[in-house]
């Protein structure tokens, strides 16, 4: 099937819109924008489409009811903002979809929630159920408890691991450019690319400031992270104008495509890859870097040469060479003051002289990602 094929053709759709397709130019959620979002949405659904939405603006439609002219610089004010606008922006959205017999489901995401096997299943039986159920999941980052260091930061990263966990075959970037250009689109000389085919096509592309708005976080940086996260794990990806997304989705030839460049992976490895800020460091003898990268085995204490970070067991550390150079990232299975007493020493020995408990994996092969 040809990728343009696989845009009409998609049974499950991702749709990620960002803070500035929401919000009217003095701030606020702009409702006319949402309703036309909506109308999009619900065209879909009548088609027999599944679709997810992830949605940002919680901190966009927080700033007017809290007095405030534009988006704070703390963490905290952030966070009190996204809990006043949270709430607004799934009302609006509410409302919208229901003029169309649609019923809207709100999910809110911390990293820890994907990466973790159980939180991760849980997530997964989570949206299968509102998807077999007929409702339209509008997902955002659970920005009012998530602390800086576990924040995926930015919703285009989050909808490329969500598209992913739902098995979406499509993800539909929305932005207030309508698709990626060649150098910052404020340059008259710069160009439309209509079609990306593989990460070389990226090489030349000059990527500028964020757009006028200032309402956006992760400007066109990261939605170019985003579909490469998606496209390396076989997912089409359109990004174009909010306004444009009916054009888009119904085939004609506007915004960027992105073209798959990979297969699909187990989910969690890939949000451990991408979504997770290590919290140690485990440095590897050579036979260990070898049985982790090239046998894909798991990493047992024997391998190990020393540790860095405060870590607890399940956390994420990178495994690193001799050289100090990070390349893989796994959830261990120890507390960081445990390791030393484990330091290159054999699963057998750790057995007689600490007990059945020690003989585990200190990071299992179903944990690991190389990076
Ligand atoms: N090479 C480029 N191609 C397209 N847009 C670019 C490029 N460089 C910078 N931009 C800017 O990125 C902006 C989109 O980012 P942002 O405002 O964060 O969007 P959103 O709120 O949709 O996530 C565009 O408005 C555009 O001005
Ligand atoms: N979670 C935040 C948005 C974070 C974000 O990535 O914003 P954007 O760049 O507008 O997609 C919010 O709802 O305000």
């Amino acid at each position: 099937m040809s990728v343009r094929a696989q845009v009409t053709d998609a049974r499950r759709v991702v749709v990620k819109v960002g803070s500035s397709s929401l919000t009217t130019a003095s701030g606020g959620i702009d409702p006319a924008r949402v309703q036309r979002l909506v109308d999009v949405l619900a065209e879909l659904r009548q088609r027999g489409v599944e679709v997810v939405l992830v949605s940002s603006g919680a901190i966009a439609a927080g700033l007017a009811p809290l007095g405030l002219k534009r988006r704070p610089k703390g963490l905290p004010a952030q966070q009190a903002a996204a809990s006043v606008g949270q709430g607004l922006l799934v009302h609006r959205y509410t409302e919208e979809l229901a003029r169309h017999g649609v019923i809207a489901g709100q999910v809110l995401l911390t990293v820890d929630d994907v990466t973790r096997r159980a939180h991760y299943r849980n997530a997964y039986q989570t949206f299968a159920k509102l998807l077999e159920l007929g409702v339209l999941p509008i997902v955002n980052e659970n920005d009012t408890v998530a602390t800086s260091e576990i924040r995926f930061g930015d919703n285009d990263r989050l909808a490329a691991l969500v598209a992913h966990l739902v098995h979406a075959d499509l993800l539909v970037l929305l932005s207030d450019v309508d698709g990626l250009y060649d150098a910052d689109p404020a340059d008259p000389a710069s160009t439309l690319l209509g079609d990306v085919l593989a990460d070389t096509d990226l090489a030349a592309v000059r990527i500028g400031s964020t757009g006028a708005a200032g309402v956006g976080t992760g400007g066109m940086q990261t939605k170019v992270e985003a579909a490469r996260i998606a496209t390396g794990a076989g997912i089409p990806v359109v990004l174009t104008a909010a306004d444009q997304a009916a054009a888009a989705l119904a085939g004609e030839r506007v915004g960027t495509l992105f073209h798959p460049t990979g297969r699909r992976r187990p989910t969690r490895l890939l949000w451990l890859a991408h979504a997770t800020e290590p919290k140690g460091r485990l440095l590897l003898d050579p036979g260990a870097v070898r049985a982790v990268a090239e046998r894909r085995a798991s990493l047992l204490a024997a391998g190990i040469t020393g540790a860095t970070g405060q870590f607890v067991a399940g956390d994420p550390v990178d495994l690193c060479g001799p050289d100090g150079v990070a390349f893989a990232r796994g959830l261990v299975n120890f507390d960081a003051e445990e390791v030393p007493s484990l330091l290159g020493r054999s699963s057998h020995d750790l057995k007689r002289e600490l007990g059945a408990a020690y003989e585990r994996e200190v990071v299992h092969r179903d944990d690991l990602v190389l990076l």
